[in-house]
């Protein structure tokens, strides 16, 4: 990241974070760079299958914006089954670059990155009751991940971003309804092809308890949506005479010595 990149976005030292959060520094870090001779084919990987992913218009959803990331908590009622356990659902965001450097995806395939990243956070909702329970436990986590890379307008993901716009600034929040929407249209259309590892939080205090899934097939939004995503947010409050750009809001690929990544495809 160049110097003023760093200047202008939030303050994320990740290098500071292992003396704050010793896990940031341990074992089994996320993100990681999915290069062939640490991926093995394994076909017990089965498709994930999705409940509740299509939720009713009479649910609504919060948007908020943390400082770091935008969340958008989910229905209960979400959960993924063909894991190791039932995970239940608990917020979605991203992580992108920036206007000039549109490569703000955090894992990597072959050293590439994508222009962004989406992930769906679930905890294991048969052994902890709730996601703080799960959340440092080594079987507490499932994320789902979903490359993005620029393409047409993509009108499933324009249903979230459009929102954005009102959650610019750190602290601000917004309760959604959205009129019949199917979480699953924001993920690829090939559920069965993906790269599965043990890894972590990407963000602190980077517990090593996530069971990673990124699909291995990219999907597509627009340069203008994508550009809006990188414009659109504030890691300050809305009065901060000091305004810091959320731009950059990925981890680096961390070190992946001696594991292997399962993959459910054959190459
Ligand atoms: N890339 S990632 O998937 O590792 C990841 C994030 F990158 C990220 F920013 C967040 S957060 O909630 O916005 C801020 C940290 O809690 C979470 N939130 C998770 C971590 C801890 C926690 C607790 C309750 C609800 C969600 C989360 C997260 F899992
Ligand atoms: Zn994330």
């Amino acid at each position: 990241k160049s110097k003023w990149s760093q200047l202008t976005a939030c303050p994320d030292g990740e290098k500071a974070w292992p003396k704050k959060y010793p896990f940031c520094g341990g074992v089994f870090q996320s993100p990681i760079d999915f290069h062939k001779d640490i991926l093995q084919y394994d076909s017990n990987l089965l498709p994930l299958e999705f409940i509740g992913y299509n939720v009713p218009s009479t649910d609504h959803f919060t948007l908020t914006n943390n400082g770091h990331s935008v969340k958008m908590y989910l229905s209960p009622t979400m959960c993924i089954r063909n894991l190791p356990f039932e995970y239940t659902a608990s917020q979605l965001h991203l992580h992108w670059g920036n206007r000039n450097k549109s490569e703000g995806s955090e894992h990597t395939v072959s050293g590439k990155h994508f222009a962004a990243e989406l992930h769906v956070v679930h905890y294991n909702s048969e052994k902890y009751p709730d996601i703080t329970a799960a959340m440092d436990k080594a079987d507490g986590l499932a994320v789902l991940a979903v490359l993005l890379e620029i393409g047409p307008f993509n009108p499933s993901y324009e249903k979230i971003f459009r929102h954005f716009r009102n959650v610019k600034y750190k602290g601000e929040w917004l309760a959604l309804y959205f009129p019949g929407f199917n979480i699953q249209e924001l993920l690829p259309d090939r559920l069965d092809e993906y790269y599965r590892y043990e890894g972590s939080l990407t963000t602190p205090p980077c517990y090593p308890s996530v069971l990673w899934t990124v699909f291995r097939h990219p999907v597509k939004i627009s340069q203008e949506q994508l550009l809006a995503l990188e414009t659109a947010m504030y890691c300050t409050e809305s009065d901060d005479p000091e305004p810091l750009e959320m731009v950059d809001n990925f981890r680096n690929v961390q070190e992946f010595h001696e594991r292997l990544v399962f993959i459910s495809f054959r190459e």
